[in-house]
């Protein structure tokens, strides 16, 4: 009897789970118990092939489930448009316009940045570890608009230990077991795991930390009086000062403010440093690339100077080294999943509300249709025949729609401003040339490396 009933049991558990979940969904891999399809994209990490071979399988609108959790991903550059670019959508309202302070004041902060980079690298000329530097520039960027001050000498032990706190965060969340645990409470109580998690809350609480300290000093010392602002936390605690009394005051509370500073901390450091830390790797991999900007610059610029916003349009062979750069680093492997608020039809498929949908931006980066060979380094997609900047709408590191990314403008001011002015500055090699290999994580890093500078103009 025993025996039939366990029988009974694990035809109806298997019947569940390899038919009736997966039933009104589009269809996908076969999922495992327990972890889903999640050791397809861990054992070839960071993921991209497991995405492409699904996309290649089972078309551009499939489910693959992560743990519990189905994902329905949308592969394909024009189905994403279709999907998530809808007609009226207001992007402006979730992007963060110059941060209450205007473009030129954005501007300002980023070259005040490359100039203590350039600075940086003169003086230490040889084995400079390139991460280091560009997390100091990046944080320093984020930290001066949102806080007004700069890491320092004076701030980087501050900076040091913001800093191990994020990255333990960005490695942590793509960790198998912070990814079960946070699908199964079950899971998650379990000894081991439960501390691995509470490690983690740990991390996100001394970044949380740092943000409620800073807000708290600006109310210290902030006069209400002057209408002008020196900073992101200045300028919303006055906008809020100015509403309320209004209807819009229920619009600004001290979460609010909390959770935006955490997330244009978070979204914005790993991810531009990052790309920052990729173009090198690149471009010494490709060495023509940097004689090419090299002789780019001269024949524009034709001076040390520096190199600033208004010369962009000028320099279509570094705006399109930097887009490939974008393309080929393909920052985010797994981007951030949405929840669908209503009913969709994708492609026939009907898919319920409250589904966890993802416009898989890394199978538009590396789709071979849109760029042939995709996995080699190649600035010549984005240059016209007669030299122009070519612009590609595939290109979408920063996502689409709604959700696309916030810091979108900053950080491509950032990318710009710090590549251009080094190579302005410098002849850059490295004695081992960087590794290409990628290192999973919320974002994909690069291993260590090092590299020496010589001065162009002496
Ligand atoms: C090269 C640099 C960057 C890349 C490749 C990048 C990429 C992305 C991507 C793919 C998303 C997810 C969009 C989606 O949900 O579909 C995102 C979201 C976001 N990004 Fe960026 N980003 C970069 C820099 C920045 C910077 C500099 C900031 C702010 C200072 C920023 C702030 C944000 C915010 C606030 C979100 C929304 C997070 C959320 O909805 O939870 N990003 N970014």
């Amino acid at each position: 009897m025993l025996q039939i009933l366990f029988a009974a049991f694990i035809t109806l558990y298997l019947f569940y789970e390899f038919y009736w979940k997966r039933r009104n969904f589009p269809p996908g891999p076969t999922p495992l118990p327990i972890v889903g399809n999640l050791l397809e994209v861990l054992l070839k990490s960071p993921g991209y092939e497991a995405y492409q071979r699904w996309k290649r399988d089972f078309g551009a609108v499939h489910t693959y489930w992560i743990c519990g959790l189905p994902i329905v991903s949308i592969a394909d550059y024009e189905i994403i448009k279709e999907t998530f670019i809808k007609d009226g959508e207001n992007l402006t309202l979730h992007t963060l316009r110059d941060f209450g302070m205007g473009r030129n004041i954005m501007e300002e902060r980023v070259m005040i940045e490359v100039d203590f980079l350039l600075e940086r690298l003169a003086t230490q000329k040889e084995n400079v570890y390139m991460q280091n530097e560009f997390d100091i520039a990046v944080g320093s960027v984020i930290n001066n608009i949102l806080f007004g001050y700069r890491f320092d000498e004076e701030h980087l032990h501050e900076f040091d230990l913001l800093k191990a706190a994020l990255r333990q965060l960005v490695y942590k969340l793509q960790n198998p077991l912070i990814i079960l645990a946070s699908c199964s409470p079950i899971i998650k109580s379990l000894p081991f795991i439960n501390g691995f998690y509470n490690r983690l809350l740990a991390d996100r609480d001394v970044l949380y930390g740092f943000v409620r300290k800073q807000i708290a000093e600006k109310r210290k010392q902030i006069n209400y009086g002057v209408d002008s602002s020196e900073d992101f936390v200045e300028s919303y605690l006055k906008e809020w000062e100015r509403k309320k009394g209004t209807k819009q005051e229920e619009f600004y509370f001290e979460q609010q403010l909390e959770a935006v500073i955490f997330d244009i901390w978070t979204a914005g450091m790993e991810t531009t440093s990052n790309t920052l830390t990729w173009s090198i790797v690149y471009i010494m991999n490709n060495p023509d690339v940097q004689t090419k900007i090299h002789e780019e610059l001269d024949r524009v610029i034709r001076s040390d100077r520096k190199i600033t916003m208004s010369d962009k349009n000028s320099l279509p062979y570094t705006n399109a080294v930097i887009s490939e750069v974008q393309r080929l680093a393909n920052l985010v492997p797994q981007n951030l999943c949405r929840l669908n608020s209503e009913e969709v039809v994708v492609k026939g498929y009907k898919i319920p509300a409250g589904t966890i949908m993802v416009p898989q931006i890394c199978s538009v980066l590396y789709d071979e249709k849109i760029f042939p060979d995709p996995y080699k380094f190649d600035p010549n997609r984005f240059l016209k025949p007669d030299g122009s900047y070519q612009n590609r709408p595939e290109l979408v590191p920063f996502s689409v729609g709604k959700r696309q990314c916030a810091g979108e403008g900053m950080a491509k001011l950032e990318l710009y401003s710090f590549l251009a002015n080094l190579f302005q500055r410098f002849k850059i090699s490295c004695k081992t040339l960087p590794s290409l290999e990628k290192t999973m994580g919320t974002v994909v890093t690069s291993k260590p490396y090092y590299c020496d500078f010589e001065e162009r103009h002496k």
